[in-house]
C-alpha cells in the first residue's frame, strides 16, 4: 500500500480538519486518506489528538472546521438517516471495550443487530454468537458478563461488538493498551486475521510499536496539530523530524524491530 494509491481507492478523506477547545488547538489544517483494505496505524505523542480525529471521523466530536467523507458520504452534512445508514457500515472498539456492564457479552453485541427490523431474535443471538467466536472467545462467553472476564477478553468481546453489523472498516482505539505481552501479540494476530479474511479497512490508533510492524500497512504520524507524515514503517524510518526520528528509532522501537525479525525468521 503506498501513497500514491488512486483517490477512488480512499474510503475515509479528511481535508482542512481543525478541531479546538476553548483556546486549545488539537488540530489544524489535518488532511488525511485512508484507502480501501488498508491497516493504518495512527501514532503520535500523548495529547496531539489521535483519539479526538478518531471521535471526528465517527461523528463523536463534530470539529470546528473541515470536511470529512467517508465511504463517499460527508460525515458532518448527513442527515440522521444517512447517518444511521452510514454508521452501520463501520464499527468502532473503543480502548476498555466500552461494553454495557449490565449485560452479558453475547446481548452487548446483539446491541447494534437490534436496529435491524425484522431480525428473527433467534437469529440474530446465533449472529451475536458467530462475532463471539470470530474473535476467538470460547462460545460460553457469551453467557458472561464484561465483570467476569479478563481485559483480554473484554477487548475481544469488544471487537465482536464492532463487528456486528460486518462493517466495512473498524475503528480501534489502542487495543493492545493494557495487554501482556503474549495476548497483545495474539490480539495483533487477530486484528491481521480478520482484516485479510474480511477485507475490512482498519483504522487503529495505537503507541504499541508492536502492533505497528505485526499489523499494519501504512502508518500516520500526528504531530504539529497535523498528519505530519504518512508511509510504511521503513518510510519512518527515515523521517528526520524530533519525535519521529525518536520514536522509531528509540530502544523500544529497536526492541520492536527485534522481535518483528525474530518472528519474520519462525515463519520464514
Ligand atoms: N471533550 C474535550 N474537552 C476538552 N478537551 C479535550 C476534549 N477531548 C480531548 N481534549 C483534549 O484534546 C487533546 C487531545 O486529546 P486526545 O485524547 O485525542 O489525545 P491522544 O493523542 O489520543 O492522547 P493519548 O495518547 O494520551 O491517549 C488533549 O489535550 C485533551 O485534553
Amino acid at each position: 500500500m503506498t501513497k500514491e494509491k488512486a483517490a477512488d481507492d480512499g474510503i475515509i478523506r479528511v481535508r482542512g480538519l481543525k478541531n479546538q477547545f476553548g483556546s486549545h488547538v488539537v488540530h489544524e489544517n489535518l488532511d488525511l486518506d485512508v484507502y480501501r483494505g488498508e491497516i493504518l496505524g495512527v501514532v503520535g505523542g500523548s495529547g496531539t489528538g489521535k483519539s479526538v480525529l478518531l471521535r471526528s471521523i465517527t461523528g463523536l466530536q463534530p470539529p470546528s472546521e473541515g470536511t470529512i467523507d467517508v465511504l463517499g458520504t460527508n460525515v458532518r452534512q448527513a442527515d440522521d438517516d444517512t447517518r444511521a445508514a452510514l454508521e452501520a457500515r463501520w464499527g468502532v472498539m473503543f480502548q476498555d471495550g466500552a461494553l454495557f456492564s449490565s449485560l452479558t457479552v453475547r446481548e452487548n453485541v446483539e446491541v447494534p443487530m437490534r436496529a435491524i427490523e425484522g431480525l428473527d431474535p433467534d437469529i440474530r443471538r446465533d449472529l451475536a454468537d458467530l462475532k463471539i467466536s470470530m474473535v476467538g472467545l470460547p462460545y460460553l462467553a457469551g453467557d458472561k458478563y464484561p465483570s467476569e472476564l479478563s481485559g483480554g477478553m473484554r477487548k475481544r468481546a469488544g471487537l465482536a461488538r464492532a463487528l456486528a453489523l460486518d462493517p466495512e472498516i473498524v475503528f480501534l482505539d489502542e487495543p493492545t493498551a493494557g495487554l501482556d505481552p503474549i495476548g497483545a501479540s495474539a490480539f495483533d494476530a487477530l486484528i491481521r486475521g480478520l482484516s485479510r479474511s474480511l477485507g475490512l479497512t482498519v483504522f487503529l490508533v495505537t503507541h504499541d510499536l508492536d502492533t505497528l510492524h505485526a499489523v499494519c500497512d501504512r502508518i500516520a504520524v500526528l504531530a504539529e496539530k497535523r498528519v505530519l507524515v504518512t508511509g510504511t514503517m521503513h518510510d519512518m524510518s527515515q523521517v528526520e523530524h524530533p519525535w519521529v526520528h525518536e520514536y522509531f528509532h528509540g530502544p523500544r522501537a529497536r526492541a520492536a524491530i527485534d522481535a518483528a525479525q525474530c518472528d519474520a525468521g519462525r515463519k520464514g
